[in-house]
């Protein structure tokens, strides 16, 4: 049985490390206050809880704004069951999504500098200068070693930077956002990345129709916003793809000349080979190098078709497989004839895949591969989380009987 401890605050001006002798082992920590303090930005809060097994498993994943972070967010959390909520009583404009399993924090909480001083200092918000990175690692690294945090908030409606929100360490963290990868430090602390790699054709595609048809925005203001973001999002976010363990590229159609719509896709899931606790995906046979063009009897498929390819490959030096689709579903329920072919997925039940797309049918990208990638790599978090877990789980019992 866990044994609970509790500390005050008041008491002590820094809680012991989890590493320290002083941290009692496999116990319950509270630490209380007995008078009011104001949450202090860029203080550790209140220490919560934390036995080995279950420390707090860090995800990063990293896009450009407008990529479909918050529709993967959607997919991921969705897969663990539950749904993901900002924190309860809090800041309307909170950034963070709490559900039983899982929290996504915004790394847009870490600009240091507001709207007004990014205009006075005249640097974009993806300029790391923009940035504390040194508080994201400190807070990452708390939360990843049990400890509650006092995140400062970026509130993108006023463009201010709002009192900061206790966020308490969850079973699975996922921090969102330009950079997740660009630090070191808070790069070695993720136990699984992502990037979202979106060509600028399909970017621009996207960005008209939310920000065009759905805010009221014009071509020419659209255009230009990409245009000034454009250099620093090649010198500090594009770089980060080489760090993922997975990356979804999205592109153009190939199975249509010279297609400019950006209405049918070709996205391609990249997988690094060789990461601990993820066994990438694969189309009939591990390692070979397939072209499948699965419409006819089982699938239907009007023009321009669907084509699938599977291979190995290299990616920034580094060996990887990549799975790749083109074109899209006209009937999602028949997705399952697809997901038969595909190994590896890391489903609890044959057809999990489908159901969760069917589930989600009306979320941008369900009838494409961006979808069906995202589903996937859900699956493959869920899948590492359990391992990690059990591997942790089981040290201590091996420690016993050596
Ligand atoms: N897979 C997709 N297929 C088609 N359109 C998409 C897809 N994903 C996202 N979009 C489009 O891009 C818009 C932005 O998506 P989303 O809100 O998920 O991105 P985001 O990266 O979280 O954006 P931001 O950082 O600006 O909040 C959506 O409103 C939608 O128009
Ligand atoms: O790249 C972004 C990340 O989403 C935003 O542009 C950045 O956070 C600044 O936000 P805002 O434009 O609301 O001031």
């Amino acid at each position: 049985m866990a044994v609970s401890t509790i500390y005050s605050l008041n008491s002590i001006s820094t809680p012991p490390k989890p590493h320290s002798p002083f941290f009692p082992q496999k116990h319950i920590l509270f630490f209380t206050t007995t008078t009011k303090r104001p949450p202090l930005r860029g203080r550790r809060s209140a220490l919560i809880s934390c036995s080995a097994e279950e420390k707090t498993v860090v995800i990063g994943l990293a896009a450009d704004s407008g990529c479909g972070k918050s529709t993967f967010m959607r997919r991921l959390t969705s897969v663990f069951g539950g749904a993901a909520e900002p924190p309860k009583g809090g800041n309307p404009d909170s950034n963070t999504l709490i559900s039983d399993t899982t929290t996504v924090i915004c790394l847009d909480d870490y600009h240091s500098l507001d709207r007004t001083g990014r205009k006075e200092k005249g640097v974009t918000a993806l300029d790391p200068r923009a940035n504390d990175f040194d508080l994201m690692y400190e807070q990452v690294k708390a939360l990843k070693d049990g400890t509650a945090v006092d995140k400062p908030i970026y509130n993108h409606v006023s463009g201010l930077l709002d009192p900061p929100e206790v966020i308490k360490p969850p079973k699975i963290l996922v921090i969102e956002g330009l950079h997740p990868m660009y630090d070191e430090r808070v790069r070695d602390l993720l136990d699984f990345s992502i990037y979202l790699d979106i060509s600028n054709e399909v970017k621009f595609a996207w960005k008209i129709q939310r920000d065009m048809a759905e805010r009221g925005h014009s071509l020419e203001s659209i255009k230009a916003s990409i245009e000034a973001r454009k250099p620093d999002f090649d010198a500090y976010i594009d770089p980060q793809k080489q760090f993922a363990d997975a990356v979804i590229e999205v592109l153009p159609t190939q199975l249509i000349p010279d297609d400019n719509e950006g209405k049918v896709l070709r996205v391609r899931l990249i997988m690094k080979e060789g990461v601990k606790f993820f066994n990438p995906v694969y189309l009939f046979d591990e390692g070979s190098t397939i072209s499948w063009i699965p419409c006819g009897r089982k699938l239907t498929c009007s023009y321009p078709g669907i084509k699938f390819s599977y291979g190995p490959d290299t990616y920034y030096g580094q060996e990887v497989s990549v799975l790749e689709m083109d074109g899209q579903f006209d009937r999602l329920d028949e997705l399952i004839y697809v997901e038969s072919h595909l190994s590896n997925l890391s489903t609890k039940f044959y057809g999990e895949v489908t159901q969760q797309m069917l589930k989600h049918a009306d979320f941008p990208g369900s009838n494409n591969g961006t979808g069906l990638f995202q589903t996937i790599v859900g699956l493959k978090i869920r899948d590492l989380f359990e391992q990690i877990v059990a591997t942790r789980a089981a040290a201590p019992l091996a420690a016993t009987k050596a």
